[in-house]
């Protein structure tokens, strides 16, 4: 388990680059056969990516040792997106099949989550978010027509876009975890400018669907103190309450954000001018 403390914006604006990505970049979420997982102690959401090629993968009981509890999702509801080939995941012995760019909400009190790829050759990529939950709600897949969408700005400043929200109150109920997909439209390179922090929540934006040969530029840090993280295919970036969280590509991508905190309102938002930006 990879633990990644809170930290202060004092503190995180003294950060050179090796020290900016050691406490925000998640630079691999991808493991064949295997889980990745990453705890931050921000709102304690954690983080990881399931890849089962030839056989299937679990996040086993040893996971619920380290949090102190039984099993990984005895106080915890999970947000999982699949970014690969066709896959199934089985619930508590229900198997739901899972296509590329279709979501699963899997509630608390989960005891078993299987995960496994329909096809070897193709494998699924199934990256998740979870977060501390008080109650059980109904496990739900949600596909891409399903997502409540935004198509948001414009070709001539290069942030047409379109956001797909997968886990937001207007399509289940969670407790607390809310998750999406923002598709650039091809020749659109910005995502989330003029943009903005959240007081009340803090963000993890999961960046994929890029060429090898491509970066984006992950724009963080307070307002008035920008830093950036140069993140490539299949990289996440945590992004605290005071810290914009924007980027722009050298070609276009696509990202998934996941936010939890203090409410699940999409818009509260405490937006920052572009001209107020240093
Ligand atoms: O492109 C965008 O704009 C986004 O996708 C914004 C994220 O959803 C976000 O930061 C929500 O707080
Ligand atoms: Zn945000």
């Amino acid at each position: 388990m990879d633990i990644r403390q809170s930290i202060h914006s004092e503190h995180a604006k003294t950060l050179d680059t090796d020290g900016l990505r050691r406490e925000f970049l998640i630079d691999k979420i991808f493991d064949a056969d295997n889980y990745t997982l990453t705890y931050s102690q921000i709102d304690r959401i954690i983080i990881g990516g399931v890849m089962p090629v030839q056989k299937p993968v679990t996040i086993g009981h040893e996971v619920g040792k380290q949090l102190g509890v039984s099993y990984f999702l005895e106080r915890r509801e999970l947000g999982v997106i699949n970014i690969g080939g066709p896959g199934v995941i089985e619930v508590d012995g229900k198997s739901w099949e899972i296509g590329q760019q279709e979501a699963l909400y899997v509630g608390q009190g989960t005891q078993s989550v299987i995960f496994r790829s329909s096809d070897a050759s193709r494998p699924a990529k199934f990256y998740y978010n979870s977060a501390p939950a008080h109650t059980h709600y109904p496990d739900k897949k949600i596909t891409l027509d399903e997502a409540v969408k935004a198509t948001l700005g414009d070709a001539a400043t290069s942030n047409r876009r379109t956001i797909n929200k997968f886990i937001v109150p207007d399509v289940l109920p969670t407790c607390q975890l809310t998750m999406g997909l923002t598709r650039l439209d091809d020749g659109n390179l910005w995502n989330t400018m003029p943009c903005h922090t959240h007081e009340r929540r803090m963000e993890v934006y999961f960046y994929f669907d890029m060429a090898d040969d491509s970066a984006v530029f992950h724009m963080m840090g307070q307002p008035q103190e920008t830093r950036h993280l140069l993140v490539h295919n299949e990289q996440a970036v945590i992004s605290p309450s005071w810290s914009i969280h924007a980027g722009v590509g050298t070609q276009r991508y696509t990202f998934i954000w996941g936010m939890v905190g203090e409410n699940q309102v999409f818009d509260d938002m405490d937006h920052v001018n572009i001209s107020a930006l240093r």
